[in-house]
């Protein structure tokens, strides 16, 4: 086990912006946290680097508190996002790493390596203002974990980036993982967190909702997607037994069942020995899951 946290609360006065939240992210995994804007996420990774105390509860890493551990293990790219203006990218690098105890020798590998793996060759000398926002963020990100950190905190790194920039992105963090780092990063777009990761933890107003294993999660809902292609009307559909909503696709039909046990019969009264152009039933994709769980009034 690398973080526990156990039972952490954060209040600021009379509100409680995180309430006993508890998870545990194994070595070597990446971790997902989901939520609203506002759910607690950025609080949650401040009190784990320790730039904020918590109220009650315990983080822990490797067992150690995480107040006492090498501050040298952790990365950290925060929300905010922010690099010296005047300064080359390249030694932003240098000097991020230095921070963190290493040597410019033991660092030129690294910043090569990042810089060519980020493409950003064509701006090693120039001032990072000079940069578009999308390529600072990457040289902001390549920062956080130049050092080589064993933990490592992303808010928010999708946010901003092009879909060019995003695959390079689900690149490294893939890299990184193999190469044994920790990873816990927080992201709106549902299919980041659903491409990288095997657990996550979805907050809503600071509560967590669910925390574990993404496909648990999913099969708590049972595969209750039903994708047709058909002639029928979506009336038609709707009063089929089982069937809760009816979305209307491009050239199909998106349902929800209820239960998936009610696909069989659906599937014998609709076709009933006609051609099958299209019928599938699958598990709700994150984004459903998450719209279904934080969703209603409350939101
Ligand atoms: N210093 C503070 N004093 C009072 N309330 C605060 C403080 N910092 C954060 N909050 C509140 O705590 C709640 C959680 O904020 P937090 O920044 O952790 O959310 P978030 O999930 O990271 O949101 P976003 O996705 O918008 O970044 C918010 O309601 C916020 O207004």
């Amino acid at each position: 086990m690398a973080l526990v946290i156990n039972e952490v609360t954060k209040r600021y006065q009379d509100f409680t912006a995180v309430d006993h939240l508890s998870f545990t992210i194994e070595k070597g995994e990446i971790f997902g946290l989901i939520g609203q804007n506002g759910a607690g996420k950025t609080t949650t990774f401040r009190m784990i680097l320790d730039l904020q105390e918590t109220t009650e509860g315990t983080i822990t890493w490797d067992g150690t508190n995480i107040n006492n551990i090498n501050r040298d293990l952790l990365g950290y790219l925060p929300e905010e996002r922010g690099i010296f203006p005047a300064m080359k990218v390249e030694d932003q690098l240098y000097f991020f790493g230095e921070l963190r105890g290493k040597s410019r020798k033991e660092l030129k590998k690294e910043v090569d390596y990042w810089i060519d793996r980020f493409e950003l060759e064509d701006k090693r000398k120039a001032k990072a203002e000079t940069l578009s926002k999308g390529n600072q963020q990457k040289v902001q990100l390549i920062a956080s974990f130049i050092h080589q950190p064993a933990f490592l905190i992303l808010d928010e790194p999708f946010s901003g980036l092009d879909p060019v920039n995003k695959d390079l992105l689900k690149g490294a963090i893939l890299e990184l993982k193999d190469k044994g780092t920790t990873i816990l990063f927080s992201s709106h777009q549902m299919e980041n967190v659903e491409e990288l990761c095997d657990h996550l933890c979805l907050l809503k107003r600071g509560v967590s909702l669910y925390a574990g294993s993404l496909l648990d999660l999913k099969k708590q809902y049972g595969k209750t997607k039903l994708t047709i292609r058909t002639e029928l009307s979506k009336e038609t559909l709707e009063s089929m037994e089982g069937v809760k909503y009816v979305h209307v696709g491009k050239d199909q039909y998106i349902l929800t069942l209820a239960d998936e046990k009610y696909a069989q019969a659906i599937f014998d009264s609709i076709f009933d020995g006609k051609y099958i152009e299209k019928f599938s039933l699958d598990y709700l994709s994150l984004d459903e899951i998450f719209k279904d769980k934080v969703g209603g009034k409350n939101v």
